[in-house]
C-alpha cells in the first residue's frame, strides 16, 4: 500500500529584523521577535516531493541529487511533529501513520552559504509533509523545528516570527503582517558575494552570541521591540525611507553582535563592506533613502528597493564591480539600459574595483507567495517513491 506523490515548491525568506540567538535550543525557541519578506518562488526556490508506503523499510532523504542520512535530529523532529498532529486531528488512519517516507528536494540556489536554504527547505518539507498527512493546524511551528528563519517562509508577502514566551512553543509562530500584493513596487537584488559555505554556521553562530554578548542583550530589550513595531507600520503604511533606514540598521547590529560574541566570528566580507558604503554614499546623494541592504549570516547582499531604482542600481554594481560576463550578471531581469551618468558615478566617489567577478551574481526578484503545491505533475519522486533524474 502506497500514497500517490505529494510535491511543493516553497520560497526563501530574508529578515528584516533578524533572528539571531535562542532561548531553546531543542524546541528552537527565538530571543526575539523578527520580520521578513517572503521571496518569489518563480526566482529561488526549494521543491520537495514526499510519499509513503508500507514497503518501504526505513525514511530516506535525496537532498540536490545526493541520498543523505535521515538521522538528522532536525528533520526527525519534524516528522514526528507531523504524525502527531495527524494522529491528534485523526486525518489519516493508523496504518498509514506507521509507513515510512521518502523526500526528495532540490534547491535552485546554493545551500549552506546564507542565502537561507534551510528556510525554504524545512518550510518546503513541512507543507509537502502537511499535504500529505492531511493536516488542517498552522505548520509554522513545525517548520521552526526544522531551522528557526524556516517558519517565517510558511506565509507570502511581508511575515513576522513571534519569539512567544510559553516554554512549550506554542505561541511561537509565524503570521502574515501584509500580503505581496500590499507592496507591489518592492524588489529585492541579492548581490551573491560567497556561494560556498560558511566557517561558523548560524546555529553555532547564535550560540555563542547568546552565551557570550552583552550587545545582545541590549539589542533584545531596548532595540528589537521598537524596531519590530516601527516596521510592521512602515509595511503597513509602504513607507519606504523608514523601512530601510530601519532593515539597514538592524542588519549591522546583527552583524556587530557577532563581533561582541566572544570568540568573535564575521560574516561580512571587504565585498560587503564596499557595498555597504556604495549604498550609504547612493541614498546621500539621492537626498533621500532609495536602497536598503541586509547581510544575513555570510558575505551576500539581499538589497531591498522599489522598481523604479533597480535599473540604477544595476548599473551601479556593473560599474563598481566590473564582470568578466556582464550580460550574464543578472538573473531574472531582461535588459537594463546604463541610467547612471558618469557624473553621477564620479561624485558617488567609490573607487571601482579592478578584480574581475567579486560580485558573481545578482538575482532579481520580488516579495511573492507562500509554499504552493505542485500540480503539473513535475515530481522528483516517481509513483513507487524513487528519486527522478540522474540522482546518486
Ligand atoms: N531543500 C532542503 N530540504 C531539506 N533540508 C534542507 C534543504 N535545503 C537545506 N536544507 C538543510 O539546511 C542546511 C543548511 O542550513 P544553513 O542554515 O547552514 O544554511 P542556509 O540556510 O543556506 O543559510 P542561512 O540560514 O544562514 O541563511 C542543509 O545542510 C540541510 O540540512
Ligand atoms: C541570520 C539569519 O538568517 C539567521 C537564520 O538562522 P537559522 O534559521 O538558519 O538558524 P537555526 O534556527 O539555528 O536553523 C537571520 C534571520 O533569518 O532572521
Amino acid at each position: 500500500m502506497s500514497s500517490s506523490v505529494v510535491t511543493v515548491v516553497a520560497p526563501v525568506n530574508i529578515a528584516v529584523i533578524k533572528y539571531w540567538g535562542k532561548r531553546d535550543e531543542e524546541l528552537i525557541l527565538p530571543l526575539n521577535d523578527s520580520v521578513s519578506a517572503t521571496l518569489d518562488t518563480s526566482v529561488m526556490c526549494a521543491k520537495t516531493s514526499v510519499f509513503a508506503s508500507s514497503n518501504i523499510t526505513c525514511n530516506e532523504i535525496w537532498l540536490n541529487g545526493k541520498k543523505e542520512s535521515f538521522s538528522n535530529k532536525r528533520l526527525i523532529n519534524c516528522l514526528d511533529a507531523i504524525k502527531s498532529i495527524a494522529a491528534k486531528e485523526k486525518s489519516v488512519d493508523d496504518d498509514f501513520l506507521s509507513w515510512n517516507v521518502r523526500v526528495c528536494s532540490v534547491n535552485n540556489f546554493p545551500t549552506a552559504a546564507g542565502l537561507a536554504s534551510s528556510a525554504a527547505g524545512y518550510a518546503c518539507l513541512v507543507t509537502a509533509l502537511a499535504k500529505l498527512y492531511n493536516l488542517k493546524s498552522d505548520v509554522s511551528c513545525v517548520a521552526r523545528l526544522g531551522s528557526g528563519s524556516a517558519c517565517r517562509s510558511v506565509y507570502g508577502g511581508f511575515v513576522q516570527w513571534h519569539a512567544g514566551t510559553d516554554p512549550s512553543g506554542k505561541d511561537s509562530v509565524a503570521t502574515q503582517i501584509a500580503e505581496a500584493s500590499h507592496w507591489p513596487e518592492m524588489r529585492a537584488l541579492i548581490l551573491v558575494v560567497g556561494d560556498k559555505a560558511k566557517k561558523t554556521s548560524s546555529t553555532r553562530g547564535m550560540n555563542i552570541t547568546a552565551q557570550t554578548s552583552e550587545l545582545l542583550k541590549h539589542r533584545i530589550q531596548h532595540c528589537v521591540p521598537q524596531r519590530t513595531t516601527s516596521i510592521i507600520q512602515s509595511i503597513k503604511e509602504r513607507n519606504f525611507p523608514k523601512f530601510a533606514e530601519i532593515t539597514m540598521k538592524d542588519s549591522n547590529q546583527f552583524h556587530a553582535v557577532c563581533m561582541d560574541s566572544y570568540p568573535p566570528f564575521v560574516y561580512l566580507t571587504e565585498v560587503s563592506h564596499k557595498i555597504i558604503e556604495i549604498i550609504h554614499k547612493y541614498n546621500d546623494l539621492c537626498g533621500g533613502i532609495k536602497v536598503a541592504y541586509t547581510f544575513d549570516a555570510g558575505p551576500n547582499a539581499c538589497l531591498y528597493l522599489l522598481e523604479e531604482e533597480v535599473p540604477k542600481m544595476i548599473s551601479i554594481i556593473k560599474h563598481f564591480f566590473p564582470s568578466t560576463t556582464p550580460d550574464n550578471l543578472v538573473t531574472g531581469l531582461e535588459s537594463t539600459s546604463e541610467l547612471v551618468s558618469s557624473d553621477f558615478l564620479e561624485k558617488l566617489a567609490v573607487t571601482a574595483e579592478t578584480k574581475k567577478d567579486l560580485i558573481k551574481n545578482v538575482i532579481y526578484t520580488k516579495v511573492g507567495q507562500g509554499p504552493t503545491e505542485v500540480t503539473d505533475g513535475s515530481h522528483l519522486l516517481d509513483e513507487h517513491g524513487l528519486p527522478l533524474n540522474n540522482i546518486e
